[in-house]
């Protein structure tokens, strides 16, 4: 991995005719002084999380690798695109770099934007959530909405995890267990899990735990209507809405550099109708797209399809 050269650049069209700006050509590189409603991502470099779950280290190069496939894509409707830059997580300090995250992401949903994170494994979301959760402390002083936040995790495991310490596959029972504490109503929805990649045990612990969830045999493109209006239900009856895309809920012949891969997987057409109908209903806050592993990745197909999703949904 090259850190030395700027990742930003691109083909530059400038000769051709009309609008030929490239999100290289837009993009603004600080962690502060962005306005309400503006694009802002952010990085989370970390392997810590998927080498405690014992999966396959790699996750750290993910920023990097979906930046690079995002320059070069065009601004269309983009003014300005804000990186904010990475979080690194050194060695194991996973549990202080997902609080600097958390301080990261506040402060974006804090200017009024809606921040976009880069895994990093699915530890990311601890991070991302401790952010979310801060913010919605500080708003629920004015006027609170009284309505539950709204979880949407798009991916092939559930990562209710109980044991500790935290990893990869624990993030969403750590939320679950911090709204408990804090008598946070939330809702749990993950679209996509397979029965092979997840035990009796988590199954059980999922439902224990009210999850809603949808198997990746429910979530071929002849269910796509179905899982909408589920979708859509789950939207109405959320204050805020938090977003969240393992990218191995995609078959792995779409997304093969991840550390699971999934055999089966959603058609990557199905994942970002979700996705956009998420950003649609106006309740979306934050999201975070994870664990990419470009190790494993084969022609950046995976690191593109995550610049696609990123771009999908910071576009204005
Ligand atoms: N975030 C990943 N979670 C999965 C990983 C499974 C695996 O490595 O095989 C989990 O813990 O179940
Ligand atoms: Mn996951
Ligand atoms: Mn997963």
């Amino acid at each position: 991995m090259d850190t030395t050269q700027n990742i930003w650049q691109g083909r530059n069209d400038a000769a051709e005719q009309g609008d030929t700006r490239r999100l290289f050509q837009i993009v603004r590189q600080a962690n502060n002084g962005f306005a309400a409603g503006e694009p802002v991502l952010l990085g989370f470099a970390c392997d810590a999380g998927v080498r405690r779950n014992k999966g396959r280290p790699g996750a750290r190069k993910g920023p990097h690798a979906i930046r690079s496939m995002m320059a070069g894509l065009p601004a269309h409707d983009f003014d300005v695109l804000w990186d904010a830059g990475d979080i690194v997580c050194e060695d194991d300090a996973l549990e202080q770099a997902q609080a600097a995250l958390g301080r990261q992401v506040a402060s974006a949903l804090a200017a009024g934007t809606r921040p976009l994170i880069l895994g990093g494994g699915h530890e990311t979301a601890w991070g991302t959530y401790q952010g979310l959760a801060q913010h919605l402390a500080v708003r629920a002083t004015d006027n609170a909405s009284s309505k539950p936040l709204l979880i949407v995790n798009l991916d092939a495991h559930f990562d209710l995890r109980s044991s500790r310490p935290g990893s990869s596959g624990t993030p969403f029972d750590q939320i679950l267990e911090a709204c408990r504490q804090n008598a946070t109503p939330v809702t749990y929805a993950c679209f996509g899990v397979s029965k092979l990649s997840n035990t009796a045990g988590l199954y059980a612990h999922a439902q224990e735990l009210g999850t809603v969830f949808y198997e990746d045999t429910d979530m071929q493109p002849q269910h796509l209507e179905n899982r909408l209006a589920d979708l859509d239900k789950l939207l109405a009856l959320a204050g805020d809405v938090y977003l969240t895309i393992d990218l191995d809920v995609l078959p792995a012949s779409v997304a093969p550099g991840v550390s699971a891969p999934a055999p089966l997987g959603v058609p990557y057409s199905v994942i970002e109708s979700l996705a956009l109908r998420v950003k649609q209903s106006g309740k979306l806050r934050v999201s975070d797209i994870v664990e990419i592993n470009p190790d494993f990745d084969i022609d950046n197909h995976t690191a593109r399809i995550a610049a696609r999703l990123a771009w999908q949904l910071l576009a204005p």
